[in-house]
Parts: structure tokens; C-alpha cells; sequence
């Protein structure tokens, strides 16, 4: 184990201790029903309750083992989805799997994808139902930035072409008398020098700009949603641009770095005649970002007119076999090290969700962090619209109560919200929070509620359509 997955390690083994600590509790009543989030058959209910005391954790794909040995074994569960069959999950971390609404049961509080792209997960869906996506930024950048630059070499000189024409001659037994004659099938050209577009300074399309101008090329980029941190790490020489017509324009090579959108407003297609007309005729396109967002007939178009070139990361189905495009089958992200970290950042992105209410890293909800819970406190989270009004019909319930709250923090994102709220036992008799959960729960607008005490994998209750699922 590294040190990093040991130090991660032994964090989450303190927090079991507090965890257990819980047991000694000796403050006031809590009635606390041990919520089973949602499985209300006998057969389900008996199943869960087998995993009393212990998050669930199902996996999706392959993920690094190393990040899967961050999760304590006192307090997570962890298998693959399919050998779950059926049992209910508190957690599901996945990378492209194509995830479907009924593979997320009642009781998953979020979903975790080892990378960057979320367009195999239903985001929205999820939003609607108040389950966070988290994703792991930049954890397989520099992974993805170094197969771009392979793909720039593949490019710019007809390296594959060459080693299979080699091969050829080697079956034929000729390879030593024909080589130096046909070589000149495969000349090339030098990187240095000539126009490298970015299309998307993000975490890799910005790598992958520092690498192109140090390597001697010019660089141009095009971002409209470029964030700061990514813009002072630009090279200082590359010029931004505003449009990805302008950005291609004398372009030699052609990096596509953005993130692949459905509907309206989004990315499907965006590389298509309109933005291809502006290619210089043998410009090499670098698609290792999603093959969606390319329109296959206008490249295979563009493919057949001149010498261009298409290297691409992904399945197309009408320039697979072009003799100017190189397809590769998905290997961005896929080394060991891309693989590491981005489990660990989305299995310690899931721990701290689970266990704090935390969340970092999310697409479809706000980043929140309240300060850490002290031991005897309550902790409830509640999920809910993004409406006028929520806040003070969600503290009435707590105020009807009696309860005390300590600290409580409520960020919104698009359409949702989400509230950490701390509760002192110490000041009433009692607690009830069954009453109270299910109170906050279904009040017109809330989505879901967690209580962050007692036994990881209990107290989360959602509020579906107007019925309440514990
Ligand atoms: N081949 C692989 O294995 C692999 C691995 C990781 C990521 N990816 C793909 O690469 C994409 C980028 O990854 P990242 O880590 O750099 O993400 P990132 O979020 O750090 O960067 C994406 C950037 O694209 C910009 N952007 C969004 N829409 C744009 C548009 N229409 N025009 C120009 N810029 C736009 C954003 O503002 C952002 O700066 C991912 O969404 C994923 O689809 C592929
Ligand atoms: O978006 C991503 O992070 C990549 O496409 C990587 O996908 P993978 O984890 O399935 O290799």
C-alpha cells in the first residue's frame, strides 16, 4: 500500500473509533429507527439489516484495487454490482459503465465515477432525485495529455503505417532489401514550429498546451468557460480566441478537450461541416475526449478530400478503417497511475460524503463543508429544490422540535440544495428524530434526509413523488 492510500487508511480507521465511541453515548434519549432506505419487503429488509453497521459499496468496471483498499473494512462493504444481485447499495462508483435509473436503488446515496466524464450517468435524473455525481478532476490528466501527444507523433509521422508495412515485408521475407526504397511511403513532418488548437483548456487541454509550446509549437485555445487555476497554467505565448471557428483556423493540429453533452446547448456534433470547413486541408484532428462529439459523415468527408487526419480515442463507424484516421480503443485513462488516483479521489469523495455529509467534487450539487461534527452532536443533511422558501419551512420543523442546532450550512447549485444541519441533544429530554426526519423529509420540495450518527448505513429516509422511503 502506498503512503498516501496508508495515511487515508488510517484516517478512516480513527473515524471508525469515533464511530464505535457512539455506542458509550450517554446523553439524553435518541429514538432513532433504524432506517433501511427504502426496502420494504420482510426478504429485503432482513438482507439489509445483515449489513447493519457497515456502508455498501458497489463497483461497477474495473476499478484500482488500491483505491477500493482506501475503503476500512470495519465500515465498508465493498463488491461488484453483479455479484451483489440485488442487495441494496449505499454507494456506487463506476468509470463508463452506462449506468441505468434501475441500477440505482433506494437505498444509493451517491454515485461516484473514477474520471472525468460523466455522460454515462444520468446526471439530471439523479439531481431529481437527489443523488449526488461525483467525479474525480484532473486525477487521470496527465495520463489522457500524454496519449494526446502520442496521438500528435502519430499524427504528424506515419509511424503505424510504417511498423505494418514491416510486418509485411517481413512475411514476405523482403523487409532488408525494400525498406530504404519504401520508406518514402510514409514521410512525415516535424511538430516544432507549427499551430497546435486546444479545444477546451481544462485539466488536460491546458497540459496538454504547456507540452505543445515546449515542445515548439504555437499555441492557440479556445474555452469560453475557461477557470482561473487553468489560466494562469496556460503558456504564456498561446493566444485565446472566441470561437472554435477562429481557434482552428490555421491550425496544423487540433486538440478537442471538452466535455461531451446531450441536448440542447450541448456538444453533440460540435466538430461538424460548419467548424470542419475551417480546417486547414491536412490538419490532424486529436479527439480524445468523446467520439460523440465529432459528426463522423463530415469528417470522413473531410478525410477523403486532402491529407488530413483523424487520431481519435473512440469507436466511429465510418472512419474506423479510413486509411488517414488512427482509433483507439478508449486507453486514455487507462494506466496504473490514472487508475490509483482517480479511485482514491472518488473513494475518499465517497467516504467523506457518506460519513460527514461532505461533498467535494460533485457535477450536480454544491461543494459543502461544514466544520467536523463533534462527537455527541446530530448531524442531518437534508436534499432539496432549489425553490423560494425551503430554508425556513426546513428549520421550522427542527424549531417545532425543540431541538437545538449548532451549526448548519445550505449551498444550492442549479437545481438543487443541500443543507448540513448539527443538533446538541444535551439542551431537551429527548429527540425524536424518527418524527422529525420523516417530518423534514416530506415537506413539499425535499428530496432526501440523512441523521449522521449511530451506525454507518443507517438514517437515510427520500421523499419519492410524496412517498416516504426509509
Ligand atoms: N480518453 C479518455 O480516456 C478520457 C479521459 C479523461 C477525460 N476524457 C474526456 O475529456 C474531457 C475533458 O476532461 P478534463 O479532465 O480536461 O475536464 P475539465 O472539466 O478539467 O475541462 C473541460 C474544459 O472544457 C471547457 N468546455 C466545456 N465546453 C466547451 C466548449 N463547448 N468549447 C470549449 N471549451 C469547453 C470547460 O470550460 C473546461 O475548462 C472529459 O469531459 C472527458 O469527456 C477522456
Ligand atoms: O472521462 C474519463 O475519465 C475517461 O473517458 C476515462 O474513462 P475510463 O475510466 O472508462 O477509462
Amino acid at each position: 500500500m502506498s503512503a498516501l492510500a496508508l495515511a487515508r487508511s488510517r484516517a478512516f480507521a480513527s473515524k471508525a473509533a469515533q464511530f464505535k465511541n457512539l455506542r458509550f453515548y450517554t446523553g439524553p434519549t435518541i429514538e432513532y429507527e433504524h432506517l433501511t432506505s427504502g426496502w420494504t419487503n420482510v426478504k429485503d429488509l432482513e438482507e439489509f439489516k445483515r449489513q447493519d453497521g457497515k456502508y455498501s459499496l458497489q463497483t461497477f468496471n474495473k476499478i484500482s484495487p488500491q483505491g477500493l483498499a482506501t475503503y476500512p473494512k470495519e465500515l465498508f462493504d465493498v463488491e461488484a454490482y453483479d455479484d451483489a444481485k440485488g442487495r441494496p447499495a449505499h454507494a456506487l462508483m463506476l468509470r463508463s459503465h452506462k449506468i441505468q435509473e434501475e441500477e440505482v436503488a433506494t437505498s444509493v446515496r451517491c454515485i461516484a465515477r473514477c474520471g472525468a466524464g460523466t455522460n454515462n450517468i444520468p446526471v439530471a435524473r439523479m439531481t431529481e432525485l437527489g443523488i449526488p455525481v461525483f467525479n474525480t478532476p484532473g486525477a487521470n490528466a496527465n495520463a489522457v495529455k500524454e496519449l494526446v501527444l502520442c496521438g500528435l507523433f502519430l499524427g504528424s509521422r506515419r509511424v503505424i503505417d510504417g511498423i505494418n508495412h514491416m510486418k509485411d515485408l517481413g512475411e514476405q521475407g523482403v523487409a532488408r532489401e525494400r525498406v530504404e526504397k519504401d520508406k518514402a511511403m510514409f514521410g512525415g513532418r516535424e511538430i516544432k514550429g507549427k499551430t497546435l488548437a486546444v479545444i477546451g483548456l481544462g485539466h488536460i487541454g491546458s497540459a496538454t498546451a504547456r507540452d505543445g509550446a515546449s515542445l515548439g509549437m504555437k499555441t492557440v485555445g479556445y474555452d469560453p468557460g475557461l477557470s482561473v487555476s487553468s489560466a494562469l497554467s496556460l503558456p504564456k505565448t498561446m493566444t485565446l480566441v472566441d470561437s472554435i471557428s477562429s481557434a482552428v483556423a490555421n491550425a496544423d493540429y487540433i486538440s478537442l478537450n471538452i466535455p461531451y453533452i446531450k441536448g440542447e446547448g450541448g456538444t453533440h456534433g460540435i466538430i461538424g461541416e460548419a467548424v470542419i470547413r475551417h480546417f486547414k486541408p491536412d490538419a490532424v484532428i486529436l479527439n480524445f475526449a468523446r467520439g460523440e462529439l465529432v459528426d463522423s459523415e463530415a469528417m470522413k468527408e473531410f478525410l477523403d478530400a486532402g491529407d488530413g487526419r483523424y487520431i481519435s480515442d473512440f469507436p466511429d463507424d465510418l472512419c474506423w478503417d479510413h486509411k488517414n484516421a488512427v482509433i483507439m480503443p478508449h486507453l486514455g485513462a487507462s494506466t496504473e497511475e490514472a487508475e490509483d488516483q482517480a479511485a482514491c479521489m472518488a473513494a475518499e469523495t465517497i467516504q467523506r460524503y457518506l460519513e460527514d455529509g461532505t461533498i467535494r467534487h460533485s457535477v450536480n450539487f454544491p461543494d459543502t463543508d461544514l466544520a467536523v461534527r463533534q462527537k455527541d452532536f446530530v448531524r442531518v443533511t437534508v436534499v432539496n429544490k432549489n425553490i423560494p422558501g425551503m430554508l425556513s419551512k426546513i428549520t421550522e420543523v427542527f424549531a417545532k422540535h425543540s431541538v437545538n442546532i449548532v451549526q448548519q450550512v445550505n449551498h444550492s447549485k442549479g437545481d438543487v440544495a443541500y443543507n448540513v444541519i448539527d443538533l446538541d441533544p444535551a439542551g431537551g429530554d429527548s429527540i425524536d428524530l424518527k418524527d422529525l426526519q420523516k417530518e423534514v423529509t416530506m415537506l413539499e420540495g425535499v428530496l432526501s434526509s440523512r441523521i449522521l450518527f449511530s451506525n454507518p448505513g443507517v438514517g437515510y429516509a427520500r421523499n419519492i413523488d410524496g412517498e416516504y422511503h426509509v
